[in-house]
Order: structure tokens, then sequence, then C-alpha cells
């Protein structure tokens, strides 16, 4: 069986200043699966997603990278471009760092901005575009290097709703047809849902509970407007809201694939699917 791309096992992370930022994380995100972290503020999603990029060592636990590590990408919330350099030249810049010829680089730049709906702002500067422009851009430049695992921190947090729901469908788009491994932080449940093949909800320090999205690539979408869709953004919340985060828009009915984080079904409302569990095991 091939591994995970990804695996942490019971990370621990305790800063300098004594925070417990991490209290025994453990996770895997599959080859070709896109896993999503959402929680609550500085329950600590993005130093889940450091320690995994090996960005910081863990305190305790263990990381497994099952990738060249010149394949992993990340995309922030700040697209984190160079102003004095065209698109293609910020896209270009990853290969240019690896030796890769101009023409060869150039092309591969090309490749990335079309893939990314940027075909006609190929020689832009960042400065001209707007912001989900260079967002697309800083996604273009992540798949340039043809990532076995993509990290996003929050990638479309700042922008306006219907950038956003555009930036949502461009990447589940890409993600259907590349099938990378990617680790998703976002605040937001139907971005999550939307997505990812599994919903990881964490509370303060820990995964408390993972909800299996069950609906195959591409995703159309409308499916953000279906009753399935719906039903699992509200388990997503309802564990989200017992989690301590913020409570969002809940369904009444429920879908299939909720766990805790022990494994056990969690019944998240009456006639709960299956796919939800919780990390505690209680529901
Ligand atoms: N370098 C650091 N030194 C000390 N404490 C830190 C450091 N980085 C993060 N923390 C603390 O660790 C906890 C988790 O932070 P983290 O940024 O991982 O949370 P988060 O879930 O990503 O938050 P948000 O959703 O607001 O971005 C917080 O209490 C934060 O203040």
């Amino acid at each position: 069986m091939t591994p995970p791309a990804l695996v942490l096992d019971g990370v621990t992370k305790v800063f300098d200043d004594g925070t417990r930022a991490l209290d025994g994380v453990s996770l895997t995100v599959g080859r070709g699966e896109l896993v999503t972290l959402v929680g609550p503020s500085g329950c600590g999603k993005t130093t889940a997603l450091r320690v995994a990029a090996g960005l910081e060592p863990p305190t305790s636990g263990s990381v497994h990278l099952d990738a060249d590590p010149a394949a992993v990408s990340f995309v922030f919330q700040d697209p984190t471009l160079l102003e004095w350099r065209t698109a293609t030249a910020n896209v270009a810049l990853v290969p240019e760092l690896r030796g890769v010829t101009r023409a060869e680089r150039t092309e591969r730049a090309h490749r990335a901005l079309e893939d990314v709906g940027l075909g006609d702002a190929l020689d832009k500067r960042p400065r001209q575009l707007s912001g989900g422009m260079r967002m697309r851009v800083s996604i273009a430049r992540a798949l340039v290097a043809d990532p076995e695992l993509a990290l996003f921190d929050e990638p479309f947090g700042a922008l306006d709703e219907i950038t956003r729901l555009s930036l949502q469908t461009l990447l589940q788009g890409i993600f259907a047809r590349r099938r990378f491994a990617g680790l998703f932080i976002t605040h937001s449940v139907s971005e999550a849902v939307y997505l990812s093949d599994r919903v990881l909800v964490m509370g303060p320090g820990r995964v408390e509970a993972e909800v299996a999205v069950p609906f195959a690539h591409p995703r159309p979408p409308e499916l953000r407007f279906t009753p399935e869709f719906a039903a699992l953004a509200g388990d997503v919340s309802r564990l989200l809201e017992r989690a301590g985060g913020e409570p969002t828009t809940a369904s009444e009915s429920s879908p299939s694939g909720v766990t805790t984080a022990r494994g056990e079904p969690a019944t998240a409302s009456e006639g709960s699917p299956s796919g939800v569990t919780d990390a505690r095991g209680d529901s």
C-alpha cells in the first residue's frame, strides 16, 4: 500500500514562552487527498501546518513526509509576489532557483498561469493585478513545482466573497485534474466541504472530529446549493461549535460520514450520515 504523503503522529508543540499550541495532534494526508483543517482562532491550525512543513520542529511526536521536499508547495493568505517581476517571472522563480533553463521555466510558468486563467496577464506586474489575480499567480507558483504536497494557510481569507467563490471553483478544478495531496486551513465551513475529501475539526491544540466528504471530483459549483452539501456543512458547523468555534449556518439533516477523533460514529443529529467521527469519542 502506498504510504500517505504526510503523517503527524501525536505531535505536541510548546513554544519557548510556554504556549502549548498543539497537544497530541495526529493526522494523515493521503496521496491525491485534500484535507482541510477548521477550528477556532488560536487553536493551532497554522502551527500544525508549519510543523508539517518542517518550518517548526515538534516538541514531541513525529512528522513523516513522504514527498520530495522540492515538491512541497505553499500558498499563504498574502500572495507574497515580487513587485518588480512580471507574473511569468514570479511563477518562474521556483524553477529558476532550481537551475531550470530559461526557455523551459518560461514555458512551465506560462502553462501554470494558463491553468489558473491568467493566460492574458503573463507580462503584468503584481500592482497591475487585482487581489484575486494576485492569488491566482500565487497558486500558479505553487503548481509550477508539480507538487506532491501543497500546504494552504487560509489563502482566500482576505478576498471578497465573489472572488473567493470563484477561486474555490478554480482550485477544485485544478485539484480534480492534478490530484496532489493537500492540507488546507480555512475558517469557512462551506469552503472546507466544497474543496476537501475530509474535514478535520480542531479544538484548542487537538483534532476533535473528522468528517468525510463523499462528493466525487470534479465538483460543480452548484454542489454548494444542494441539500446534501448543506447537511454536511451543518454537521461540520455543529462539531465546530462544540469544539469552541463560531457557529455557522447549520442545517436540519445530517449527512453520512462523520466520526469522532476516536473513530466512533458521532450522532450529530437524527438520521446522521455515516462519515462523522469525534476525536474524543463522545457525541
Ligand atoms: N512563535 C510563537 N510563539 C509563541 N506562541 C505562538 C507562536 N506562534 C503561535 N503561537 C500561539 O500558539 C497558539 C496557536 O496559534 P496558531 O497561529 O497556530 O493558531 P490558528 O488556529 O492558526 O489561529 P488563527 O485561526 O487565528 O490563524 C496561539 O495561542 C498563538 O498565540
